[in-house]
């Protein structure tokens, strides 16, 4: 795949907040020293007691654990009466399906940071294909390399020498908000008035438009369409001293999903939302560096040991004084993505301390106990339904086979026949062996259907290979409710199980019988961490209401030329300039 990628330099620029524009400047300059004055935040407080109890000590000689306050209820709890709409946000593209999530990771205190990074960026691209990203510091100087496409597309040995040191934090993008474009690809690094930031960030901001148009409105310029900038432009704008009070003041403000970390000259911060909408992991190599990562597989990739998770609505510091574990505000009952143990993570990770395999295969086996049906052969939608349809397999004592054959060389674009070929885009992903299917009764388990396409073209492809009964098993519940924390589904209209009984949708993609993992089964089976998941895709409730609708795709906003609104631009420029320079490219 052809790319295009940054090479940025940033130094501390003293920008006078409120305006955080996303330029560099080679200048390097040092740092005014850092006062610590007085809290002033009310909502921090420090981990401890019985719940989120950290590993780490705690007490450190850094004043930080000094400055933090009792909890407070947070925002985040109050539904906003007026926001009832489940339509998508904003900026999504045609595809339709549930996309993967971004993925991040950071690392404190190894000499090959970056290369550290890399690999685990490696180990997390089945979170996001669209571009990836590290910033590595060395001498004070945040040093930046993003582009467009894969891991393997952006970075080379040489992309990898330029970026020294031994801090560094990396991204891997699926866009929820912002086109899918190279100035929206992640980590963003800014120069603010005491120094440098960057950030990357997995989840979805709900509010980050209404934060973006005041924001604006006092003066702030925008250099992307993403939400994630709302945040750097809030920690610029925060009148709170030290650097980490300005982080838990904007995560105050900030509403939705964010797993996210920070990297400064001299500091690693991990923050997840008080909600823990989305997984973040903490482990250690042998040599003492400090690693976060998205998913453990990122962890075993490059051999840091799982310590464990970064607790909803924590900020862990990491810094020469050790490591400090704030608590960011009250804690809301956690509310964890399902989807991460459905389809999202790799099965070799444990998420939200449950192992991702041992979730799919007791779907599975839930499915053959709940929805049996004479078969012959059990086969999988691969790669997502594979686990699942081993646990179905071994319950229903029926053998596995590899029915469908994945192809893993086809990316997310493709010129098709001008001809047209039915079913042509799942037709170049699977193909049906013949020899498994023909004259077989046959259990396909996959792991959702989302608009019921992909279902209904894999129902035929089966058929026509000569499979005399085609029994889908679904090892997720029916998805009725679009997600807004960072899985990028379709509108809930679009959903098929909104629009459709399974009876409905069985006929719909033709099988000739259709189950889901029921909604109940799936609780049961998560016992007393059953009420720590969210299930607004399933049940439609939502835990922080999304307050901003979604009016229309920014592919459809009709740009003036003129103001700096969200309508007015096409991947955070305003289109009056045609090529516009977006940071200084350095080594080219
Ligand atoms: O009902 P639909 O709208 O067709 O979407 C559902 C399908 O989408 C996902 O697969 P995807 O094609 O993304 O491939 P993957 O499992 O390989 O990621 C999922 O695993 C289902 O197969
Ligand atoms: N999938 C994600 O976590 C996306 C992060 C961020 N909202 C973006 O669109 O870039």
């Amino acid at each position: 795949m052809a790319t295009s990628t940054n090479i940025s330099t940033f130094s501390s620029s003293f920008l006078k907040p409120p305006s955080l524009p996303l330029t560099t400047t080679t200048t390097t300059t040092s740092l005014p020293p850092k006062t610590l004055p007085k809290p002033s935040l009310s909502h921090a407080a420090v981990h401890g007691g019985d719940t989120h109890k950290s590993p780490f000590a705690l007490s450190s000689k850094n004043p930080i654990s000094d400055l933090v306050r009792a909890h407070e209820p947070h925002p985040h709890h109050e539904p906003d009466p007026e926001s009832k709409s489940k339509s998508h946000y904003d900026d999504d593209d045609d595809d339709e399906k549930p996309r993967e999530e971004c993925g991040v990771v950071g690392i404190y205190g190894d000499p090959e940071a970056s290369r550290l990074c890399y690999l685990a960026l490696h180990a997390l691209q089945h979170r996001g294909q669209e571009g990836a990203g590290i910033v590595a510091v060395h001498n004070n100087v945040l040093q930046s390399i993003t582009g467009v496409g894969l891991v393997s597309d952006v970075f080379n040995e040489s992309k990898l020498d330029q970026l020294p040191g031994s801090l560094a934090i990396g991204h891997v993008r699926y866009s929820t908000a912002g086109q899918s474009m190279l100035k929206n690809v992640q980590p963003f690094v800014a120069g603010y008035r005491f120094g440098s930031v960057g950030i990357a960030h997995n989840g979805n901001l709900v509010n980050y438009r209404t934060l973006r148009a005041k924001l604006e409105k006092d003066g702030s310029i925008f250099n992307t369409s993403s939400d994630t900038e709302v945040v750097l432009h809030l920690i610029a704008t925060s009148k709170h001293r030290p650097f980490i009070l300005r982080i838990v003041d904007a995560c105050e403000k900030i509403q939705g999903a964010y797993s996210i970390v920070f990297v400064t000259e001299d500091k690693l911060v991990a923050v997840r939302d008080p909600f823990g909408f989305r997984p973040l992991v903490m482990g250690r190599r042998s040599n003492g560096s400090v690693v976060f990562a998205s998913e453990t597989c990122a962890l075993d990739l490059i051999e840091a040991t799982y310590e464990r998770e970064v607790y909803p609505g924590e900020v862990v510091v990491v810094d020469k004084d050790g490591i400090q574990s704030l608590c960011l505000m009250s804690h809301p009952q956690p509310k964890q993505c399902i989807f991460e143990h459905i389809y999202f993570s790799l099965p070799n990770s444990v998420v939200f301390g449950r192992s991702v395999y041992e979730s799919r295969r007791k779907f599975g086996e839930i499915l053959a106990t709940e929805s049996p049906v004479d078969c012959d052969v059990v086969i999988a939608v691969p790669d997502s339904g594979v686990v699942a349809a081993l646990g179905y397999a071994a319950k229903a004592g029926v053998p596995f086979q590899q029915g469908l054959i994945r192809s893993h060389y086809v990316g997310r674009t493709f010129i098709e026949p001008s001809q047209k070929i039915r079913d042509f885009g799942v037709k170049l992903k699977l193909s049906p062996v013949r020899a498994v299917l023909e004259g077989k009764r046959v259990v396909v388990v996959d792991d959702s259907i989302v608009r019921g396409t992909t279902s209904s073209k894999i129902v035929r492809m089966i058929k026509e290979a000569g499979a005399k009964e085609v029994h889908m098993r679904i090892a997720s519940p029916p998805i009725i409710g679009s997600c807004y924390y960072g899985v990028d589904t379709p509108s809930s209209e679009e959903l098929i199980s909104n629009r459709m009984s399974t009876e409905e949708i069985r006929e719909f993609i033709g099988s000739d019988s259709l189950a889901f993992l029921p909604f109940d089964s799936l609780k049961k089976l998560l016992a007393n961490d059953s009420p720590n998941y969210c299930y607004a895709c399933f049940s439609g409730n939502y835990p922080v209401e999304p307050r901003e609708l979604k009016v229309k795709r920014v592919g459809d906003f009709v740009d003036d030329g003129l103001n700096g609104s969200l309508e007015s631009i096409d991947g955070g420029w305003v289109q009056a300039n045609p090529t516009p320079k977006e940071v200084k490219v350095v080594g080219l």
